[in-house]
């Protein structure tokens, strides 16, 4: 059976100068949803609605969470800190939904695969905090957006043996593309950190716990055309979400065949 996926959107309250425009917008990169929908399940894009209640009437509806990149930040009051750098912040009603649905889908046992923006929102959401601005405070840091295009891959990390992203990929080692400013500090409770960049930067979180609970630093939705690896994550995700869907017990990922 074919999985449904909720896709979070981005959303422009229409009232940012530097954004223009007037009435409030929501918008989405295209190859998200194509990424979903070429590799066999089926992408539902999510409002971004208010009512909690509304927000668990929506889950119940699919059988795995995507929770997409943003070129605006978390507000980093969301992580106990005051903003100390210029940048333009996530709306709120997106922020507010997102962090609400990580929570829910880990109660839940949905599987969850956060990408970018995303990871971050995951693992702000259990509690853990970002670098506002990696290249102004971690020393010898990589450039973290890359000047090529996104369908390039950039620089290599490491995954932790074992870790739910070794299964998937099968490798302690893997090349990704790369398009962020900030970056996970510390990690969030009842998360781990499973990869690493050449700088120590985390480049994967995942519950351990947790059938499909994996949130990525890099952008997979460029690569998994013509990187297999890449597109293992999203395979994988979507089998995950499809155990769900039959209403199997969605088993610890035992290895790519299970
Ligand atoms: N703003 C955060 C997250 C970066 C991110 O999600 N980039 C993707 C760009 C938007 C998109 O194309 O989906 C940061 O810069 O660290």
């Amino acid at each position: 059976m074919k999985p449904v996926i909720g896709v979070t959107p981005d959303f422009n309250a229409g009232d940012r100068k530097e954004w223009g425009g007037k009435e409030p917008t929501y918008f989405l990169r295209a190859r998200y949803i194509r990424a979903i929908e070429e590799l066999g399940g089926v992408p539902v894009i999510l409002p971004l609605v208010a009512d909690r209640a509304a927000r668990r009437r929506l889950l119940q509806g699919i059988d795995g969470l995507l929770l997409t990149g943003s070129g605006p930040d978390l507000d980093p009051t969301l992580y106990g800190e005051s903003q100390r750098y210029r940048f333009p912040i996530v709306a709120q009603r997106r922020s507010s939904f997102e962090l609400d649905l990580v929570l829910l889908a880990i109660r839940k046992q949905i599987p969850t695969l956060a990408i970018c923006g995303g990871m971050q929102t995951m693992n702000v959401a259990c509690g853990g905090t970002l670098y506002q601005d990696l290249t102004a405070q971690v020393n010898d840091v990589l450039q973290h957006r890359q000047q090529i295009p996104a369908v390039q891959v950039s620089h290599s990390i490491t995954i932790t043996p074992g870790s739910l992203l070794d299964r998937i990929v099968k490798r302690t080692r893997m090349n990704v593309n790369s398009s962020h400013h900030q970056s996970v500090k510390s990690v969030g409770r009842t998360l781990v950190a499973s990869a690493a960049a050449p700088d120590g930067i985390v480049e994967a979180i995942e519950h351990p716990r947790h059938p499909f609970f994996l949130g990525i630093q890099w952008h997979p939705e460029f690569l998994f055309e013509r990187h297999l690896l890449h597109r293992r994550l999203f395979q994988t995700f979507l089998r995950a979400a499809s155990r769900r869907a039959s209403h199997q017990p969605s088993p610890a990922i035992r290895g790519t065949n299970s």
